[in-house]
């Protein structure tokens, strides 16, 4: 039973958003609740990558959370090998992971690393996932990251993006908030969670334009890049290396 979020349901002292064992507790219901087309994402994320790997090489979950990625990949992999490296820098994150894995069939092919995604070191991967991690890191350190996957992944391989975005158009990047919230408030939070959790967010979540999210993949070398699910403010990419 996926414990509720209520993290922001009374008023609490401001301070900057962490994944923290209170968050980590509530993690499930909370981006059930906060990312649009969430579970859709992550099949569709688990069935690409399972198109995209080969055998051999690796992929690599940078900010892999609780394993909601890779216990979907598992699952679609079935009886296939594969070789995942999974990375967060939150302990209590992975410490639910592991839990999750002990109980599965594929424990094997997952390898839990605690650590910062801007230094994990990549090589010969046909699939790297960032699943609404890079919008936390410094805008200064997302060029080197990007450029890291690219040089890791072999001929061919794919980078999998999403991240909540921002329209560049500030009339648009205004509706698609106003829908955002309208879309959190469906989903049961109070405008008081939703303000609570706006101010933590600030200067911790920075979303860009997928102009120049774009624009960073051509930089690292990606020449085919598509954006295959978008809602309003969240779009998932898919960057390929060339052959
Ligand atoms: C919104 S969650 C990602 C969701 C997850 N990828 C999924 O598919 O459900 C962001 C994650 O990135 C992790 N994270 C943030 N900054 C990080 C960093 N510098 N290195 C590694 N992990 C990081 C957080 O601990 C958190 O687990
Ligand atoms: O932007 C918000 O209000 C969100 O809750 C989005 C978001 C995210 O995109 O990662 C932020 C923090 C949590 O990880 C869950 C969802």
């Amino acid at each position: 039973m996926t414990k509720k979020d209520c993290i922001f349901a009374a008023p609490r002292p401001a301070a900057p958003f962490a994944f923290t064992a209170e968050v980590a507790g509530v993690f499930d219901d909370m981006l059930d609740r906060s990312v649009p087309l969430y579970r859709e994402s992550l099949r569709r994320q688990a069935q690409l990558a399972a198109r995209f790997y080969r055998e051999g090489t690796r992929i690599y979950d940078l900010g892999c959370s609780n394993g909601n990625f890779g216990l979907a990949l598992g699952a679609e992999m079935g009886a296939r090998d594969f070789s995942m490296v999974a990375v967060d820098n939150s302990a209590p994150m992975l410490d639910r992971y592991r839990a999750r894995l002990a109980a599965t069939a594929f424990g094997e092919r997952i390898v839990l690393e605690e650590g910062d995604a801007r230094q994990v070191a990549m090589a010969n991967a046909s699939v790297v996932v960032i699943n609404l991690t890079l919008q936390f890191l410094p805008l200064e350190d997302r060029d080197a990251l990007l450029a890291r996957v690219h040089e890791a992944l072999v001929p061919g391989g794919v980078l999998l993006l999403t991240e909540k975005v921002v329209d560049g158009d500030a009339a648009l990047a205004e509706l698609e908030r106003e829908f955002y919230y309208r879309l959190k408030g469906e989903n049961g939070y109070s405008q008081m969670e939703i303000s609570q959790k706006r101010e933590a967010l600030e200067n911790v979540l920075i979303p860009e334009t997928l102009a120049a999210h774009r624009a960073r993949l051509e930089r690292a070398g990606f020449s085919a890049v598509t954006v295959w699910l978008k809602w309003f403010n969240f779009a998932a990419l898919l960057a390929r290396k060339a052959d």
